[in-house]
């Protein structure tokens, strides 16, 4: 690609075929593949910088460090009344490869029946696991990390690609909680059974780490793996936001003019697409984008003051996201956390001996040890309630997943936190992101002026619907039956957060309230629906409906949250629309 760094630099005799509006995961794979047609120009504009002037994105244990740096949007939520009306913070990549350059790089698709399901939600077939299987595997390059420790028997190569641009991989550390944790999905195999590869579409059970980390210990994002492989069919404008969609002919809703600027009240400038407009702003720029566009819901458009082309009570609105709460237990085994933890995510930990230096020197000659993972301990479990569990049987709640092979809720083994006796801890503690995946509760995002310079309101509606509750607090109670297995008898005790005597329905929801916050992966904003229902944002061809020249291609079109974290299946939906549009003009 060319980059540009100022929209006067563009050259002027370039007719660009598709403008791409956002550069972050589903706009730079959907640029990558519609370029492979040598004879379409593309030209992706992104608010944020080059991801090569953040080298940090390239070392996975870094990646809570990109937080509130100019490479976030930072955005923080309106009050939650269902987290006691805390804001949370949100972060979101402001930078090439979007939140794919500053993610925890969990490599996750989901479940089989949920990919059927976006296929009958959303009218389209390509949706459906066995299509979109192997345009996930055609994209991925399977990696062995560096450092010898084998991972056979870590993930089913018959679910992997090996000659893609996305490299994943499994890298793991040796630590006796490994042999443990493996141990427990024998003895508790009903509840917690072991799955080879969370990967193969059937996602249930506790299943070893895979990440979109490369041979060498680095990252691999969308920039890195699909945006910088282009040639100079594609360009790429960097630090310039992308204002609004405006029509073609005054009045008309074709949309395929974009307006860009790079502050509010500065000079804007409009260049058009001789084909289409993508906008791929993720779940909190697409709709702000749109709304300020004027397609949206007309009253909520006319009190922000933007006059309405298209009504769509939609936009904005079915924000999905999944929310997790961070446990710990007391525990005797050997502590695994490194100082880095504690000092950005302010963690407690006195892990004198850690070395961040030699660590970061070690990555950077060989690409393994401490900073090679993103996180210490190697993996995660998706679980479903037993059916007779309370939110489904005394509770009355409907099962929100899609069938027996999706999860409710996800344990992340992050850390093992050392002993801090100051504190008058003399445990260390096993620390672990539970998470509610299948999220009842909607959102959403609006403006509330024609500002576009200025954030959305974000609005997640965490645990807004008392099912979510239910889910993630029986989740805890699941959580501590995993810890009752035999295998951690002597050596995981109680829990430290939320305290052992925490155990009531109503402490229990008390603790969560006051601890939950967003797991960071919402989708649904700009949501697919069939061609001519009555909701919904995007046609199942991506393109938004009531108008021409105009699709929309990121994690916002998903309709809800799958059993997996959203890069993935961000990556998927965006490989469909890439075959969609190139076959619209074949
Ligand atoms: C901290 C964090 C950790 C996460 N961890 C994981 C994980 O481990 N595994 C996983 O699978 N998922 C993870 N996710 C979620 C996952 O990364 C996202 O769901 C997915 O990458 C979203 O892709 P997208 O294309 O929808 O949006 P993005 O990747 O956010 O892309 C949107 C792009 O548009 C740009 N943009 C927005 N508005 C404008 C505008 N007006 N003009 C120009 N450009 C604009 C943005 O700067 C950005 O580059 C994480 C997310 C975060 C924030």
């Amino acid at each position: 690609a060319v980059v540009f760094h100022n929209v006067d630099d563009l050259p002027q005799d370039t007719q660009y075929d598709f403008i791409v509006a956002g550069g972050g995961t589903g706009g730079s794979l959907v640029a990558t593949r519609l370029a492979e047609n040598p004879n379409w120009k593309v030209l992706v504009i992104e608010a944020g910088g080059s991801n090569e002037d953040f080298w940090q994105t390239r070392v996975p244990a870094f990646w809570p460090m990109l937080w509130k740096t100019p490479m976030d949007w930072n955005y923080t939520t309106v009050p939650q009344p269902g987290l006691n009306n805390r804001a949370v913070d949100y972060p979101r990549g402001k930078v090439l490869g979007g939140c794919s350059s500053h993610n925890a790089m969990i490599y996750t698709r989901g479940a089989k029946s949920e990919w059927d399901r976006y296929a009958e939600l959303g009218g389209n077939d390509g949706l459906k696991w066995d299509n979109v299987l192997p345009l996930l595997m055609k994209a991925e390059k399977w990696s062995q990390a560096p450092g010898g420790l084998s991972d056979a028997g870590h993930y089913d190569p018959a679910f992997h690609g090996t000659h893609g641009e996305l490299a994943v991989s499994a890298p793991y550390s040796e630590h006796p909680f490994n042999d443990m944790l493996m141990q427990s999905s024998q003895e508790l195999s009903d509840e917690f059974p072991f799955n080879q590869d969370w990967n193969d579409g059937t996602p249930v059970g506790t299943a070893w780490d895979e990440f979109t980390i490369d041979a060498h210990g680095q990252r691999s994002n969308a920039a890195t793996a699909f945006l910088s492989q282009t040639g100079n069919n594609v360009h790429v404008l960097l630090s310039t936001y992308v204002t609004r969609v405006v029509p073609a002919t005054s009045g008309g809703t074709d949309f395929r003019v974009v307006e860009v600027g790079t502050e509010a009240g500065g000079e804007l400038k409009q260049i058009v697409a001789h084909k289409e407009v993508i906008v791929s702003g993720g779940i909190f720029g697409t709709p702000q984008i749109l709304l300020h566009s004027g397609i949206g819901n007309g009253e909520e458009l006319e009190a922000a003051g933007v006059p309405t082309l298209v009504e769509n009570p939609s936009v904005g609105k079915n924000l999905s996201d999944q929310v997790t709460v961070f446990v710990s237990f007391s525990t005797s085994i050997d502590d695994t956390v490194y100082a880095l933890y504690s000092l950005f995510l302010s963690l407690t930990s006195r892990r004198s001996s850690f070395d961040q230096d030699s660590a970061f020197e070690q990555w950077n000659t060989t690409g393994t040890g401490p900073l090679a993972k993103p996180f210490p301990l190697n993996h995660m479990s998706f679980i479903r309630l037993p059916d007779d569990a309370p939110p489904f049987s005394e509770e009355g709640f409907p099962d929100p997943t899609t069938g027996e092979d999706a999860s409710h809720v996800e344990f992340t083994f992050f850390q093992i936190g050392a002993p801090d006796p100051d504190a008058g801890a003399a445990n260390a503690t096993i620390q672990i992101y539970l998470s509610n995946i299948h999220p009842i509760s909607r959102g959403s995002v609006t403006i509330s002026n024609s500002n576009p310079f200025e954030h959305a309101a974000v609005d997640p509606g965490i645990l807004s619907n008392p099912a979510d509750m239910s889910i993630l607090r029986e989740g805890f109670r699941s959580l501590r039956r995993l810890f009752a297995a035999p295998v951690f008898q002597g050596s995981v005790f109680g829990s430290v957060i939320p305290p052992e005597n925490v155990t009531s329905n109503e402490d229990l929801e008390d603790f969560l309230r006051s601890a939950t916050s967003s797991w960071l992966h919402g989708v649904g904003s700009a949501s697919m629906s069939p061609k001519g229902a009555k909701w919904g944002v995007v046609d199942p061809d991506f393109r938004v409906k009531g108008t021409t020249g105009l699709r929309v291609v990121d994690a916002s079109v998903i309709p809800f949250a799958p059993s997996a974290h959203t890069q993935a299946p961000t990556y998927g939906f965006a490989e469909l629309a890439s075959l969609l549009i190139a076959q619209a003009y074949a």
